[in-house]
């Protein structure tokens, strides 16, 4: 039988840890706060970042939403990590990616303060995370991991393969895939736009995770019998309806004939990314007050 990953239900067991952090913190008087920026008018990006803040509000997390003009220059975002680096209330900053193109993404990156980087993109962070040492890991592949350990699937030994190779997940996932115990010690191999025989890597994976940004890209027919299955995949279409529909990069209903685990799109991955936010943002609050939590 194959099972369904249920990423909202483990994302709603973080959610409860992650309230029970705010308490220790509330009660020794820090109150953590995340600023969320926004400065673009793309409707996608608007609904993760209103959800996003829902999510703070459900935990106790104080959400400041900050929005800039698309057409505003490029030196006002930057003026903005500057402040909120300075403030003290703001114990996370999220700059919602991606910025317009004439702001230059990875100087917002460089900018914002590592203490603050609930991302997990700065520099710093990310040479932290590769070193064995995280700060904040990344919040999908940090989700991932979490899924992975509530369903008992283990990573030890097994044959992953990561489909992209992106900064903000392929390239993270495998460098947690590839570390000690007690999470990772899996055999991983990253595959991209360039690789050759893509079927043939899939084919010996007990673990895919999907992360190209193509709809569909991954049927059942590349997969092996029995294999954990993570579809990172957000991508809007069109149906034939002319309404918009969420895709993952897996087609779920061949996978699943496969697969002996998988997650589905929507309710895998993504509510799993928003937990996660929330679980860096009390851990950052806890590192700046110097009081200890007890992390979900
Ligand atoms: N600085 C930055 N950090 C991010 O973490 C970041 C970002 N920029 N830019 C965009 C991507 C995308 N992302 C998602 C998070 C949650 C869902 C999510 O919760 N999805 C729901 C469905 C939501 C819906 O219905 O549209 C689900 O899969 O069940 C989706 C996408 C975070 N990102």
């Amino acid at each position: 039988m194959t099972e369904i990953i249920d990423g909202e239900a483990v994302a709603s067991e973080i959610r409860d840890g992650v309230a029970e952090c705010v308490d220790t913190l509330d009660e020794a008087g820090v109150q953590p706060g995340l600023a969320t920026v926004l400065m673009s008018d793309d409707d996608a990006s608007k609904t993760y970042v209103s959800m996003k803040q829902q999510d703070c509000e459900e935990v106790g997390i104080a959400a400041h939403d900050i929005e800039i003009d698309p057409d505003a220059p490029a030196a006002e975002l930057y003026d903005t990590v500057d402040e909120l680096n300075a403030e003290d209330a703001i114990n996370g900053i999220l700059v919602q990616m991606p910025v317009p193109d004439h702001v230059d993404d990875r100087e917002v990156l460089r900018r914002t303060r590592p203490a603050k980087d609930v991302d997990g993109f700065h520099p710093e962070n990310v040479g932290r995370l590769v070193a064995g040492d995280a700060r904040f890991k990344p919040c999908t592949p940090h989700g991932i991991q979490k899924l992975l350990e509530a369903y008992d699937i283990e990573t030890e030994g097994a044959d992953a393969v990561v489909v992209g190779r992106s900064d903000i997940v392929g390239k993270p996932m495998a460098n947690l895939l590839i570390q000690k115990a007690p999470f990772g010690n899996a055999t991983t191999t990253v595959c991209h736009s360039r690789t050759q025989d893509l079927a043939a890597k899939l084919g010996d994976a007990d673990i895919v995770v999907a992360a190209v940004g193509v709809p569909e890209f991954i049927d059942g027919s590349m997969l092996k019998e029995g294999a954990t299955v993570i579809d990172v995949g957000v991508n809007h279409v069109e149906t034939d309806e002319g309404d918009s529909e969420l895709v993952g990069d897996v087609d779920f209903e061949s996978a699943r004939e496969v697969a002996g685990a998988i997650t589905p799109v929507p309710g895998g991955v993504g509510p799993m990314t928003r937990a996660m936010l929330l679980y860096n943002t009390v851990k950052a609050a806890s590192q700046q007050h110097d009081i200890e939590i007890e992390l979900p």
